[in-house]
């Protein structure tokens, strides 16, 4: 399989002089089309220094980063900005959503913010991605007045609406009961499914338990990488006990 996002190499370095800090130090890791990843590893060991690397939020100190063949760095800004809202996807703990516009506006906006394309096929491509995540009849809602698991759905749309071929997701179910994780999980996992690469930040073991493949991260390195099977709905229990004794392994 070819890869999608391929680091090398990768150096982040915060702040000057004494106050100097390397999060990332030498990182290589290469996610192909269509994978889930995940990534563990202690609170502060850099897993959202590494999405943000890998996504092209943030630039970097040292390395490279691919998205396919394009180098991130090399990119203006504007070129690089279209490219994360067309081709990738993000959802994080909490959405940021505009409190003055409804659910289905919010879900719509990046998608407009295109330009060339038809507001009423993004609306309709936005109802349908919502009946698909379960919040269908929630449109002219405002953001106060849904549920977490209902605001995260509808975030999981917004990511969606442009089709990414690589969804980044930073611990997408840390604010939400374990019941409604399970349900946004079962999202995420169908996702992958139709094609969409995911790279998923969680502490969770259950969570990180869907996943092709885990990384943990520590110190500054991606220090161990497990492989498990494509999930298929079955065994879920005996996932998350590898991934928990990946975690021991690493001392997490
Ligand atoms: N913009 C920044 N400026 C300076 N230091 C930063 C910045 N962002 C993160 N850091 C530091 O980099 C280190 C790694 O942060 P990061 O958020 O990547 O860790 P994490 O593994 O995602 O942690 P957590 O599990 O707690 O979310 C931390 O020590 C953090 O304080």
């Amino acid at each position: 399989m070819s890869s999608i996002i391929t680091g090398t190499r990768i150096v982040k370095t915060y702040g000057k002089g004494t106050e100097q800090a390397t999060v990332l130090n030498g990182v290589d890791v290469v996610i192909t089309k269509g994978e889930f990843v995940a990534v563990m590893g202690p609170s502060g060991s850099g897993k959202t220094t590494l999405l943000f690397a890998l996504s092209g939020m943030d630039g970097i100190t040292g390395g490279s980063v691919k998205f396919g063949d394009t180098e991130l760095s090399g990119l203006r800004e504007n070129v690089l900005a279209d490219l994360r809202r067309t081709r990738m996807g993000f959802i994080f703990q909490q959405p940021t959503m505009l409190r003055n516009l409804n659910l289905l506006d919010n879900i719509m906006l990046p998608a407009v913010q295109d330009g060339k394309r038809n507001i009423a096929e993004l609306a309709q491509k936005a109802r349908h991605l919502m009946k698909q995540t379960g919040i269908s009849g929630l449109e002219y809602r405002d953001t106060m007045e849904v549920s977490g698991g209902q605001l995260q759905r509808a975030g999981i749309c917004r990511a969606l609406m442009n089709t990414p071929e690589i969804l980044f997701a930073d611990e997408p179910t840390g604010a939400l009961n374990s019941k409604t994780a399970e349900e946004i999980m079962g999202l995420l996992v169908a996702i992958n499914q139709a094609g969409t690469a995911i790279m998923l930040v969680t502490h969770d073991a259950r969570v990180a338990a869907r996943a092709d493949r885990v990384l943990f991260t520590r110190d500054g390195h991606i220090v161990s990488n497990l492989t498990l099977a494509k999930f298929s709905g079955g065994d879920l229990e005996a996932r998350g006990e590898k991934v928990l004794a990946g975690m021991a392994a690493v001392g997490i």
